[in-house]
C-alpha cells in the first residue's frame, strides 16, 4: 500500500523553482473543471478525526425554526426557551420573521454564482494571494497551505470584512456582477439585525444585561462575509468541502442553498445531514467566542460540509466576532463554585491565531480547551 507521503509527492513539481509550489492551492473550480480523479491532497485520509460517515445519517427532527418577532417580545418565554435548548442540543437553528426579503436572499445568492462564474482571471483579481504568494485573510481563493500534508477542501470561497463599515476594503469587493457590492451592502445591513435580536435573547438566557452581548460586539467588532463555492466532486465518499470545525466568531448567520445539501452536524459522535428546504434558509450557530463567554453552557457546533458529485453549491456566511484588541474569557457573572472557568482568558487575535493554526491541521474540533 502506497504510504501518505508517496501519495502525495506524486502531485508535486519536483523542479527546484517550483519547490513551494505545494503553498499555492488551486481555484477548486477550475481543478474540478480538469480532473476526473481529486488529487490525493484532497482525499480523506485513515484514521482522521471525526472523518467517517461521508454519506450523513438522516436526522431525526427538524432543525429547530426560531421566530425572531417572538423571540425579541419580552413577553414570550416559549421562543427562549426552544433557543436555550436547540443551543444546548443541535446548536444550529432557523429563523423566520426575520426581517430578509426571499428577493434580497435570491440576489445575494445569484450575484454568488456569478461572480464564481466569471473566468478565473477576474475571480484572481481579488485574490487572497498578495503578489500570488503571500495569504492574506480577505479575498478570493482557498485556505492558507500550511505544511505539504494539509489535507485540502473542495471549495473556493471570497471572504470579505463587512464590519466596522468604515473598515471594508472595497479593492477585495467584486465590481462584477454590477449588483454584488449593493447587494452585499443591503444584505449586511439586515444580517446585522439579526445578529443584534439573537445576541439580546442570548444575553437574557445567560440572566446578562439584554445588550451585554451587543456591546461587546459593537465599534471595531469585526463581521465577515464569506462566499463558499463547492464544486461538483467526482469523489463525495472521499472528498470534503469543508472540514470539521466549529466557527470561530461569536455568532454565525447562514445563507444555505435551497437545492443542494452538503451541510452536516456532529451530535454525540454522529454526522447528521442538515436538510434542505424549498425555500432560503437562514441558519444560526454560535461559535467558539460565544462557547467561552457562556463557559460552555452553550457549544459551537461541529460541522462539515460534504461535496455533491452532480450540482455544484453555494453558501454565505456571516461571521461576527469582538474587537482583536479585547480578552474574550468566561463571563464573571456565569461562573458559580460548582461551574468555574472552563477556558482562559485570552486576546481575542491570539485566539484566532490559534485557532486558524489548528484548523489547517484538521486538530482541534471537539474537545480542547484554549
Ligand atoms: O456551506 C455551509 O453550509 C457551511 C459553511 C461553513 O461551515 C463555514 O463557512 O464556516
Ligand atoms: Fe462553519
Amino acid at each position: 500500500m502506497e504510504t501518505k507521503q508517496t501519495m502525495i509527492s506524486k502531485d508535486i513539481p519536483r523542479t527546484p523553482m517550483a519547490e513551494e509550489s505545494w503553498r499555492l492551492p488551486n481555484s477548486v473550480q477550475h481543478l474540478a473543471a480538469n480532473v476526473q480523479e481529486p488529487p490525493s491532497r484532497y482525499l480523506l485520509r485513515e484514521q482522521e478525526p471525526y472523518g467517517g460517515n461521508l454519506a450523513g445519517t438522516k436526522i431525526p427532527e427538524a432543525i429547530p425554526t426560531i421566530d425572531l418577532g417572538l423571540l425579541s417580545a419580552s413577553s414570550d418565554t416559549q421562543e427562549a426557551n426552544k433557543l436555550r435548548s436547540t443551543l444546548q442540543s443541535w446548536g444550529f437553528f432557523q429563523v423566520s420573521n426575520h426581517g430578509i426579503e426571499t428577493s434580497l436572499m435570491d440576489s445575494v445568492m445569484s450575484a454568488s454564482r456569478d461572480f464564481f462564474g466569471l473566468p478565473l482571471e477576474e475571480k484572481r483579481k481579488y485574490s487572497n494571494l498578495i503578489d500570488g504568494e503571500h495569504f492574506q485573510i480577505e479575498g478570493y481563493g482557498n485556505d492558507q497551505v500550511k505544511t505539504q500534508d494539509q489535507r485540502l477542501d473542495w471549495s473556493d470561497r471570497l471572504h470579505l470584512r463587512v464590519e466596522p463599515e468604515n473598515e471594508r476594503n472595497l479593492a477585495h469587493w467584486p465590481i462584477h456582477p454590477k449588483s454584488f457590492r449593493d447587494d452585499l451592502h443591503e444584505y449586511a445591513m439586515k444580517s446585522k439585525r439579526i445578529k443584534g435580536e439573537i445576541l439580546r435573547a442570548i444575553a437574557k438566557l445567560l440572566e446578562l444585561d439584554e445588550d451585554y452581548f451587543v456591546y461587546q460586539l459593537s465599534d471595531k467588532a469585526p463581521a465577515y462575509a464569506r462566499f463558499n463555492y463547492y464544486p461538483p466532486c467526482p469523489r463525495p465518499d472521499l472528498v470534503l468541502g469543508v472540514k470539521p470545525h466549529s466557527d470561530v466568531y461569536a455568532l454565525t448567520v447562514l445563507l444555505v442553498d435551497k437545492d443542494v445539501g452538503g451541510l452536516q452536524v456532529l451530535r454525540d459522535g454522529t454526522w447528521y445531514n442538515v436538510t434542505t428546504l424549498p425555500n432560503y434558509t437562514l441558519l444560526i450557530n454560535i461559535g467558539f467566542t460565544m462557547e467561552i463567554m457562556a463557559n460552555g453552557i452553550f457549544r459551537a457546533p461541529v460541522h462539515r460540509v460534504v461535496t455533491n458529485a452532480e450540482k455544484e453549491r453555494i453558501s454565505v456566511a456571516m461571521f461576527y466576532g469582538v474587537d482583536p484588541e479585547k480578552e474574550v474569557g468566561p463571563i464573571p457573572h456565569v461562573l458559580t463554585e460548582e461551574q468555574p472557568a472552563r477556558y482562559r482568558k485570552m486576546k481575542a487575535k491570539d485566539f484566532l491565531f490559534t485557532h486558524y493554526d489548528d484548523f489547517s491541521r484538521g486538530a482541534r474540533i471537539v474537545d480542547s480547551k484554549i
